[in-house]
């Protein structure tokens, strides 16, 4: 039997006699991508910050490769899992290249001065930010400073990367691009999405939530079904077939509304 790479059981965070996750189970196997999609407040990133070590769950636990998490140590996690969220405040005045190397902080002795630097340059690389690798974080735009939280997680190495709204603060084509190259990498990658449009292009599987409970984990075809949509999101779902490709478009539409997403 194949070990699930993580492996979330019956896992439930509870603040202020609330529960915010309400008992959640879930794995992942190498090379999955999992979206996790919910209306505001369903607990994604309560989820996700239980999957990542961040948060210890009030009930249940959390096995990478079959091991405890909680019996990982904080170092020995970050060897394993990066993750870009959405609260780190770099010090504004570190430079690019710098900010990326702190990635390789939990590596630090493992490997050779030229093959860290190398890493580096690769994830520099990867993310479009060679030109700026000079530039202070500071100065970096919204998505430029996304993009860079995102080659210090690559130059991490991780098997898993844990994404909170990792194009928030992009434009619609740089949003595409981003999950794209992410999916690019061939990492296990666990991501909260908002923008339904990129789920199905970018995801192998779905979570739904919503009021903190798990109601659907499916590849996003069978997840993103109408009757779940509307009822969560109150938008409809319409797939139509792309009118100059050969595939198929998934468009989000709140029903009788002048302004709607797509
Ligand atoms: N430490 C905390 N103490 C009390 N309530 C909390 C705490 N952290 C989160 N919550 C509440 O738990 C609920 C779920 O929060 P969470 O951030 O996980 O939701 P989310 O689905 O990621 O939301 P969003 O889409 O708005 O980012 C929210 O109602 C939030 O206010």
């Amino acid at each position: 039997m194949t070990v699930a790479l993580l492996e979330a059981s019956d896992v439930t965070a509870i603040a202020n006699g609330q529960r915010l996750v309400d008992a959640v189970s879930l794995s992942v196997a190498a090379g999955d991508r999992l979206a996790i999609i919910g209306p505001n407040g369903a607990g994604k990133t309560t989820l996700l910050r239980m999957l990542s070590g961040m948060l210890r769950p009030s009930s249940g636990e959390v096995k990478l490769a079959g091991r405890r998490l909680d019996r990982i140590s904080a170092a020995e996690r970050a060897l394993h899992m990066a993750v870009v969220g959405q609260t780190d405040q770099p010090d504004p005045r570190l430079a690019v290249i710098d900010y990326v190397e702190l990635g390789r902080i939990p590596h630090a002795g493992l490997r050779r001065r030229a093959e860290e630097r190398d890493i580096v340059v690769e994830a520099l690389c990867r993310t479009g930010l060679l030109p700026l690798l000079g530039r202070s974080i500071g100065s970096l735009s919204g998505g430029e400073r996304q993009r860079a939280q995102l080659a210090r997680a690559i130059a991490q190495e991780p098997r898993i990367l844990f994404l909170d709204e990792p194009t928030n603060h992009l434009d619609p084509r740089a949003r595409s691009e981003l999950l794209e190259l992410v999916a690019g990498l061939g990492m296990t990658v666990i991501a909260v999405l908002h923008d339904l449009s990129l789920v199905s292009p970018f995801a192998t599987t779905v979570a739904v939530m919503d009021r903190a409970r798990l109601l659907a984990l499916a590849a996003p075809r069978e997840a993103l079904t109408q009757q779940l949509i509307r009822e969560i999101f109150g938008v409809d779902v319409f797939r139509l077939r792309h009118p100059t490709e050969d595939r198929e478009l998934t468009v989000f539409e709140v029903p009788n509304r002048a302004l709607s997403p797509s």
